[in-house]
Order: C-alpha cells, then sequence, then structure tokens
C-alpha cells in the first residue's frame, strides 16, 4: 500500500513538471529536467532500460512479449524445417556439392534449405522482402541438379502439422519452389522488412564435417529486429565446454542441435533443434567476463575469412593464453551469446572483401540481446541498410558490454599497426 501511494505522489510529481517542461521550458533546472527522466522511466519503464539489466543476469522469468511474435514463431519453425533437410544432405556421403560461378561451394542442401525458408516467410507475410545468398539460375539450367532438390524440399518436414500449417505445407510444385528461390533476390535496403537469409552459412564447414548454421534475420528499416539460428552440429547443453573439437567431431550426433532465436528488446533463447513442436526456451545471456585475460575467443576455422595472425596478436595483447578456438559459421556467434565462448574476432583478410548481411543479421540480435555488443573492427556500427554486403564495414568484433571497449582498443592499435 505505502508504495503505490508513493507511486502516485511520483506521478503526480512527474506530470506538474512535465506540464512546467512544456509550457515554461526555461524555468526547468537541469537538476529538475534529469529527475523527470528519472521518474517518468522508473514509472514507464522502457524495454530497452529492462533488457540492459536483465541481458547480463539469467533469469527464469518469462520474456515479456513485445510484438514480433509471429515473426519469430515463423523464423523458428522455418528454420527447423529447413535443419531437417540439411541434416539429410550432411548425412549423405557426396553432401550433394556443386560450383558456384565465384567457384564459392554450394550444395543441394543450399538450394533446398532456401526454397523452404523462403516459402515459408512468402505464406506468412508476403509484403516482405528477402536477401537470400542463392537463387534458381543454376537449377533452372540443370534437371539432375534440380530433380535432387526437389526429392529433399519434398521429403522436409515437422512432425508437428499444426506447426507445418503455420508455415504454409509442403511446397506444392517445382515451379513454386524455384520461384521462392528467386525470391531472394532483393537488393536490401534502408526501408520496410528485409529478410536475410543464408540456407547453409559456412558452406566449407558443411562438407568438411564441422560446424554449420542455417541463419535467418529480419531487418526492420535496416535494423537487424529478429534473429533465428539452427546449428544441428552444436551440443544442446548451453554449459557445455567450448574447445577445439567443436568444429571437428561433428559426426557425433548425440545430443546434439540448437535452435536459437531473439528479438530485438525482449532478450535471446535457446532450444533442442528437433522435428516436432518448438519446446519451452531457456533464456541463454553471455557469460560476465571480470578478467578479459581469461577470455575464450572463437574465429573461423579458413584463414581466407579472418586472420588468424592479427586474431591472435589481439588475444596476445588482451593476455588471453588460451588458444583460440575455431568453427565455421555464426555457430560463433551463437556460441559466444550462450556463454560457451565470449569474444568473437573477425579481422578482415583481404581489404576488398565486403562481409554480406546474411553472414551477421541473425548473429547480431543473438549478442546483442545476450548482453553482447557488435561492431565492426574499427569500432563502427554494422550498417545492414546499404544493400546486400556491409560495404561501409571492414571485419566483425563481437564480446560482452563490459570488456567491449578493452577489446576493440587493442583491436584497432593492432590494426592501426598495419597500417
Ligand atoms: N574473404 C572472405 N572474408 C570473409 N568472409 C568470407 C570471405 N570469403 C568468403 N567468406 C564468407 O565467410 C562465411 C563463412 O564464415 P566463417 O569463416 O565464419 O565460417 C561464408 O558465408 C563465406 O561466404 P561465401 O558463402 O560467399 O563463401
Ligand atoms: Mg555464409
Amino acid at each position: 500500500m505505502p508504495a503505490q501511494i508513493a507511486t502516485s505522489r511520483q506521478l503526480l510529481l512527474a506530470l506538474l513538471i512535465l506540464a512546467i517542461s512544456l509550457f515554461f521550458p526555461s524555468l526547468l533546472s537541469r537538476g529538475a529536467s534529469r529527475r523527470l527522466t528519472q521518474l517518468t522511466s522508473h514509472i514507464f519503464p522502457s524495454p530497452t532500460t529492462n533488457r540492459a539489466a536483465s541481458s547480463i543476469l539469467p533469469t527464469n522469468r518469462p520474456l515479456p512479449k513485445m510484438g514480433y511474435e509471429k515473426e519469430l514463431e515463423v523464423a523458428l519453425l522455418a528454420v527447423q524445417r529447413a535443419s531437417i533437410l540439411t541434416k539429410t544432405v550432411y548425412s549423405s556421403h557426396s553432401k550433394g556439392t556443386l560450383s558456384k560461378s565465384d567457384s564459392s561451394p554450394v550444395t543441394i542442401g543450399d538450394f533446398g534449405a532456401q526454397a523452404l525458408i523462403i516459402a515459408s516467410i512468402k505464406h506468412a507475410f508476403p509484403e516482405d522482402d528477402v536477401v537470400g545468398e542463392e537463387d534458381a539460375d543454376d537449377l533452372r539450367k540443370n534437371e539432375q541438379e534440380r530433380n535432387l532438390v526437389w526429392d529433399l524440399v519434398q521429403a522436409a518436414k515437422l512432425d508437428d502439422s499444426a506447426a507445418e500449417d503455420k508455415i504454409g505445407g509442403p511446397i506444392q510444385s517445382v515451379d513454386d519452389m524455384l520461384t521462392a528461390l528467386d525470391n531472394g533476390r532483393s537488393n536490401g535496403g534502408r526501408q520496410g522488412r528485409i529478410w536475410a537469409l543464408d540456407p547453409i552459412d559456412g558452406t566449407k564447414g558443411f562438407l568438411r564435417g564441422g560446424q554449420y548454421a542455417v541463419c535467418l534475420a529480419l531487418m526492420v528499416d535496416g535494423v537487424p529486429t529478429v534473429g533465428v539460428i539452427g546449428c544441428p552440429n552444436l551440443p544442446i547443453d548451453d554449459k557445455a565446454p567450448l574447445d577445439s573439437s567443436i568444429g571437428a567431431d561433428a559426426d557425433d550426433k548425440e545430443g546434439k542441435g540448437v535452435l536459437f532465436g531473439a528479438v530485438k528488446g525482449q532478450g535471446a533463447t535457446s532450444q533442442p533443434l528437433s522435428k516436432g513442436a518448438l519446446q519451452q526456451s531457456r533464456k541463454i545471456s553471455m557469460k560476465a567476463v571480470p578478467d578479459v585475460s581469461q577470455a575464450t575467443f572463437c574465429e573461423s576455422v579458413e584463414a581466407g575469412h579472418s586472420s588468424h595472425g592479427d586474431n591472435a596478436a589481439i588475444a596476445s595483447k588482451l593476455g588471453i593464453t588460451k588458444s583460440s578456438v575455431r568453427m565455421d559459421s555464426q555457430a560463433k556467434y551463437a556460441s559466444i551469446a550462450r556463454g560457451a565462448g565470449d569474444i568473437y574476432l573477425r579481422l578482415p583478410v583481404s581489404k576488398s572483401y565486403e562481409e554480406k548481411i546474411w553472414d551477421h543479421a541473425a548473429g547480431v540480435v543473438l549478442v546483442q540481446e545476450a548482453g553482447g555488443q557488435v561492431t565492426d573492427a574499427w569500432g563502427k556500427p554494422l550498417d545492414f541498410g546499404i544493400g546486400r554486403t556491409l560495404k561501409d564495414n571492414k571485419g566483425v568484433v563481437a564480446a560482452p558490454k563490459d570488456v567491449f571497449q578493452q577489446v576493440i582498443n587493442v583491436v584497432k592499435e593492432v590494426l592501426s599497426a598495419k597500417e
């Protein structure tokens, strides 16, 4: 009761000061103005204020519902269904490898997963655009490949029929499959709702038998807002230790397969990536890092994607003696978001390479919502609103907020020494 009286007094006082600030702004001292902000944020707490406080400390309270529920559910189900398809290809001997015009690897799994996910998005949100990594050009030319992908697409189903319905059920024809694939040709941009999709991120890891991820993010006016990542080869246990075997022993399927989700302002979660209905998700958060020298840092397996030498120099300047954990794909973002690792370093190798938005958008939401910060290697915010690539950025650094500045200072030192 006394608390209620105090709150109504505070409310009256806030309204009074608000009225003075509107009609006689010059009468309001800076102190009173600060008090007004404190009072209004206490009485009408903003989602961001709540998140900042809760993201570092895990809580068992359910996440508040504040919009994008349908987007998150559709994205989780779409990624879950596409992951069933990628697992089929992963288990096959040849893994259905094809070669793309830029000589990067692609598999029938990439095409099938993209078609399934875009069909799901277009069923639920027909007006939305999609920036997808693949298109249907190769499949239109090659009947044999097209048939292989079609067989995969028809076979990938969720066990839960209500869930299947939410994402539009099976794709009806080969033509619909090709149309879905081609619906990923959006050029991106600063306005509206645009999904960024990497059907198999870390294709090299996928082919090597390591980590890979099915990644989907919704960007709203250029801001990554919903992020979902399926990691079929990560341990379900969020607390499983992260060591160098993580990128190598993925053939052992016991206890593996995680589905991560996050919505801006609402936190991040994980749950098992099984075929059935979505399960009760667990809230995830980054680990506190009281001493950065004890941090675990992750980097690409491929030396061509991220400079192992620069990453090692940064780790050494931070006093980190543990060797890096190398793994492919956005499984790195997911792993630090759940506190299995701490820092993700992606120092550019080539000056000309432009990072693709589908390689980062989902991971960025996950890390931010788990209490972390992500920028490029110079500390610049990643700009997802200028097209299919992050052309105004170089490299990526992700770390818990508390140590972020310390890390980025050292990254800049190492980069500046090379200039
Ligand atoms: N030179 C490069 N620098 C950074 N990333 C690259 C480079 N070449 C390819 N990639 C992308 O890195 C991603 C995988 O990253 P990781 O090393 O973290 O697993 C892939 O999506 C791949 O894109 P692509 O699929 O076009 O080959
Ligand atoms: Mg990729």
